[in-house]
């Protein structure tokens, strides 16, 4: 059969997302072989992703990789994936969704609601949640890759560090799991938890299928739709503070989402539920801009 060639970021954990991509599809039959490439996100540090720019931090270059046929496919994070993609790109599968939780991991004890802490975060949603449920917590700018940010906790930045749990699992971190943030309170980031395999439109219909038919699960592509259908009305990338969750219960989906100001004052949050998981996500969108998520919106489109 002919090779698969998988394109993906250098990290220690993009490296463990792309192996597990590459496995599944080794077991299906499919020889693969690993491109390795930097992206912007990974190379400029000194700057939040908010101020690079939403658009494409962590996908730009491997896309250009997908785009001149150097590549079959890309892994991602989908968590890290535009709600729109530039045109002629697509994601053709999204993995079985790991836990979704946001969780803080330490060297020490970690006593959330009776602390003075500091923690480190580079994601504006959880600052601004911290500000609006835990005003005891003080947040600082972490950027980097995992071990990247454990380095610059371990020197002294910060008490701890505020991370996915799927990030964290995948790396072998569970030991410093200090504290499992709720997940009513602390909404993931659309995405959060599930791996997006990216392809070009240049890729055959068989090639895709092939694909598609080993990495995609059904369930778990349901709840992703909703949720990025969601941020696709709001237009945001990862480095707006919009939240949502999307479950199964029975047949059909529910989902949980919003908004929170950058200050903390003030959280929007609704739950839907519905069969069409587009459709769904869009009556969210609505339901939150007209909640007054379109004035917290215009204020952030201000600052940021
Ligand atoms: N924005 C960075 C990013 N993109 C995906 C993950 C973790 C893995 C995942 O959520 O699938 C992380 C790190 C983090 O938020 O702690």
């Amino acid at each position: 059969m002919e090779i698969i060639r998988i394109g993906t970021r250098k990290s220690k954990l993009a490296l463990w997302q792309a192996e597990y991509v590459a496995r599944q599809l080794q077991q299906a039959g499919h020889p693969t072989e690993l491109v390795l490439r930097e992206t912007k996100g990974d190379k400029v540090l000194d700057v939040s992703i908010a101020k690079i720019g939403s658009k494409g931090v962590f996908t730009e270059e491997l896309e250009e990789q997908l785009a001149s046929g150097e590549v079959d496919i890309a892994v991602h994070s989908a968590k890290d994936m535009q709600s729109r993609l530039p045109a002629g790109f697509e994601i053709i599968a999204f993995s079985e969704r790991e836990k979704i939780n946001d969780v803080i991991v330490s060297e020490k004890p970690i006593d959330l609601k009776n602390e003075q802490l500091i923690l480190g975060t580079s994601s504006t949603r959880r600052v601004a949640l911290f500000r609006h449920f835990y005003p005891n917590v003080q947040t600082v700018d972490v950027r980097g890759n995992l071990q990247t940010r454990l380095e610059k906790m371990r020197a002294g930045l910060c008490d701890g560090l505020v991370l996915a749990y799927a990030g964290v699992h995948r790396m072998g971190y569970d030991p410093m799991i200090r504290h499992e943030l709720s997940q009513d309170e602390f909404i993931p980031a659309v995405g959060q938890g599930s791996i997006a395999i990216e392809a070009h439109s240049s890729l055959s219909a068989e090639k895709k299928e092939a694909i598609r038919s080993v990495l995609n699960h059904q369930p778990t592509e349901s709840r992703l739709l909703a949720e990025r259908a969601y941020l696709a009305r709001l237009e945001g990338g990862c480095s707006i503070p919009v939240f949502a969750l999307a479950n199964w219960a029975g047949d059909e989906l529910v989902i949980s989402g919003g908004i929170v100001s950058l200050d903390g004052g003030q959280r929007i949050v609704k739950t839907l539920r519905g069969a069409n998981p587009t459709t769904l996500g869009n009556q969210l969108a609505e339901e939150i801009l007209k909640a007054g998520g379109d004035k917290i919106l215009a204020e952030i489109r201000k600052q940021l």
